[in-house]
């Protein structure tokens, strides 16, 4: 059986997975007491002794828990930023383009996404390939996301209202300085030139997430309209259980979306949404940042790596 050892398991994504590992009994789980989640000698002899090692960790703590593994046969999936534009890393997102889930399947290292990136990458990579969105387009990505996305500490902020640092906000904008640290692999796995303006905020509600990526019809490709958009969509998603498109004629029947749409879910759901007179759209994706954001996709990448 596969040992696998979740390095950070007590944090917010780490108990999710644990959560979902824990009733399997086609695995291994190697597991630290809570107490000992940063003593250095323990994680060290379990990333070494791990099939795969699941890092869910602060970006520092998982290039230093790379560097503790080096020279063991050890596999890591690492759900922080730090390595998501590494040339020697998979990018952990299955249904991005064609073959990267067979990638994934026998890489070595795997560099889960950020949770915003799921969102605006499962919208732009697929019109970027078909030629409808045009490689300098000014992108732009904006997002709201449950305060889990945080981690331990937000999550304090806006639980505690006592405590000194308290964020009393019901909706509150951040990354005001336009270089949030999503963007460099938005630009990258998005096949853009320039940076997309991502602009992230943060709602009082848990789990759930709505990436929007704003569009005009009359800056894209001749043959661009909604139709072509969502047929383009439609074509890279098929067959695709996690993630799926809404039909045009559903988004026509919908008056609104809701950010906790699939908040508990490891799914993301998609909508063209817009106005073909006026030329402009709106393309949405729906996920929960704790699911198909980070730990649901980090089970689907173990499971694509132990041949599932
Ligand atoms: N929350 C989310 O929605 C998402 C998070 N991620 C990424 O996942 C990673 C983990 O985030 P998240 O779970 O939210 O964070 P948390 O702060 O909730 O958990 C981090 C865990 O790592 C432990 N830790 C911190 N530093 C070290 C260290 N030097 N050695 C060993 N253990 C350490 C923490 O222990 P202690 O309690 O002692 O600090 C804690 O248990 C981050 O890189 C984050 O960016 C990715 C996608 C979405
Ligand atoms: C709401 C919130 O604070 N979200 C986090 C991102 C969550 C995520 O995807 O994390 P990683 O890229 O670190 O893996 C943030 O903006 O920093």
């Amino acid at each position: 059986m596969a040992k696998i050892f979740i390095d950070g398991e007590h944090g917010t994504t780490g108990l999710q997975i644990r959560a979902r590992l824990g009733q399997r009994n086609d695995i291994e789980l190697l597991s630290l007491p809570e107490a000992e989640r940063r003593n250095q000698t323990l994680r060290a002899d379990y990333l070494r002794a791990a099939d795969i090692a699941i890092l869910c960790l602060p970006d520092e703590a998982a290039r230093a828990a790379v560097k503790l593994a080096q020279g063991a046969p050890t596999r890591i999936i690492d759900s922080s930023t730090a390595h998501r534009i590494a040339p020697d890393w998979v990018y952990g997102f299955g249904e991005l383009t064609k073959g990267q889930k067979n990638r994934i399947a026998s890489a070595q290292y795997v560099a889960n996404p950020g949770c915003y990136p799921t969102g605006a990458l499962a919208l732009v990579r697929p019109l970027r390939e078909a030629g409808l969105l045009p490689q300098d387009y000014p992108v732009s990505v904006h997002a709201v996301s449950g305060y889990t996305g945080g981690g331990k500490q937000l999550i304090a902020q806006m639980e505690n209202s006592t405590q000194e640092d308290a964020i009393h906000a019901s909706h509150f904008l951040y990354g005001l300085s336009l270089n949030h640290k999503h963007v460099p692999e938005i630009t990258t796995h998005g096949l853009l030139a320039h940076k997309p303006v991502f602009t992230p905020a943060v709602g009082r509600f848990a789990q759930g997430m709505i990436v929007c990526v704003p569009l005009y019809l009359r800056l894209l490709a001749p043959k661009a309209s909604l139709h072509s958009i969502h047929q383009t969509l439609a074509e890279h998603y098929e067959g695709q259980d996690i993630v799926t498109l809404a039909t045009l004629e559903e988004t026509a029947g919908t008056p609104r979306i809701d950010a906790e749409d699939y908040a508990g879910s490891d799914r993301m759901k998609l909508y063209v949404t817009g106005n073909a007179d006026a030329g402009l759209v709106n393309l949405v994706a729906v996920l929960d940042n704790l699911g198909k954001g980070a730990s649901g996709a980090a089970v689907q990448n173990l499971d694509l790596m132990l041949g599932l």
